[in-house]
């Protein structure tokens, strides 16, 4: 699967967001939108998700459609009366699943994001880390070719953070579809990103991230070099 843009451009009213950007999202890879509040972060996840339309360009999806895209929102969306369990089965009702392997699936996927323990507790009853795990959950659990994840530590403590960052990295390992994180934390960008894509002038800049897969600890010298290198060209791209 691949999601192509060819010279596509956003406005908000006057505010010109995006203006001929072109690049194409590829099939297992995962990707980082970094940029500082306002730059058009989540703008982009709505013309991948096909939310928003551009004004000019197009968007071409080859091998996947706008409906295998799932997106979790920063909000996360819990409704208070669904349990954890509940959460992670409404997709696959919805989808008409067969009783018995949505069963199967809603645990195993429970074991997996480490929520078994809390699966029959409603969302005020959880931690800001299970809260966001039970999302994740939502949109993990009918395998979409796409997962969306809008800032998805942004509101956890520093400790919950890592963990939560640690669970994202190990899931996508698992699945190998194309995962695409939204923040504005270079580090988050250096711990998950193969590909960080610096939103700056309206545009995307690539840059592929030497740490990825390169089995560094993260609490290594060599992740802060990373870091500050892209901090430095954030920095550049504000100026
Ligand atoms: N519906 C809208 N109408 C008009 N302007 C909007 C609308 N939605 C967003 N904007 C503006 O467009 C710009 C990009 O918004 P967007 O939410 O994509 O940024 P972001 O990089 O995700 O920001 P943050 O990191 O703060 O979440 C911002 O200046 C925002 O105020």
């Amino acid at each position: 699967m691949s999601i192509r843009f060819d010279s596509v451009s956003f406005t908000y009213g006057e505010t010109v967001i995006f203006k001929d950007l072109s690049f194409c999202f590829e099939q297992g890879t995962t990707y980082v939108l970094l940029g500082e509040s306002g730059i058009g972060k989540s703008t982009l996840l709505s013309l991948i998700k096909g939310l928003q339309r551009p004004q000019s360009g197009t968007i071409t999806y080859q091998g996947c459609s706008p409906d295998n895209i799932e997106v979790v929102f920063q909000e996360l969306h819990l409704f208070p009366w669904q349990t954890v369990y509940q959460v992670l089965e409404m997709p696959l009702l919805i989808n008409q699943t067969p009783s018995e392997s949505r069963k199967k699936r809603v645990t195993s996927c429970l074991a997996e994001l480490g929520l078994t323990q809390v699966q029959d507790r409603y969302p005020h009853q959880l931690s800001g880390g299970q809260k966001q795990r039970a999302a994740m959950g939502r949109g993990l659990i009918t395998q979409p070719d796409v997962l969306l994840l809008d800032e998805p530590t942004a509101s956890l403590d520093q400790e919950t953070k890592a963990n939560a960052q640690a669970m994202i990295a190990a899931q996508q390992q698992r699945r190998q579809n194309s995962l695409i994180v939204v923040t504005h934390d270079p580090e988050e960008a250096v711990f998950l990103g193969q590909t960080i894509l610096l939103l700056k002038d309206q545009d995307v800049t690539p840059i592929s991230n030497p740490f990825y897969g390169s089995q560094l600890e993260r609490d290594s010298l060599a992740f802060y070099e990373v870091v500050l290198q892209l901090k430095e060209q954030m920095r550049e791209a504000r100026q």
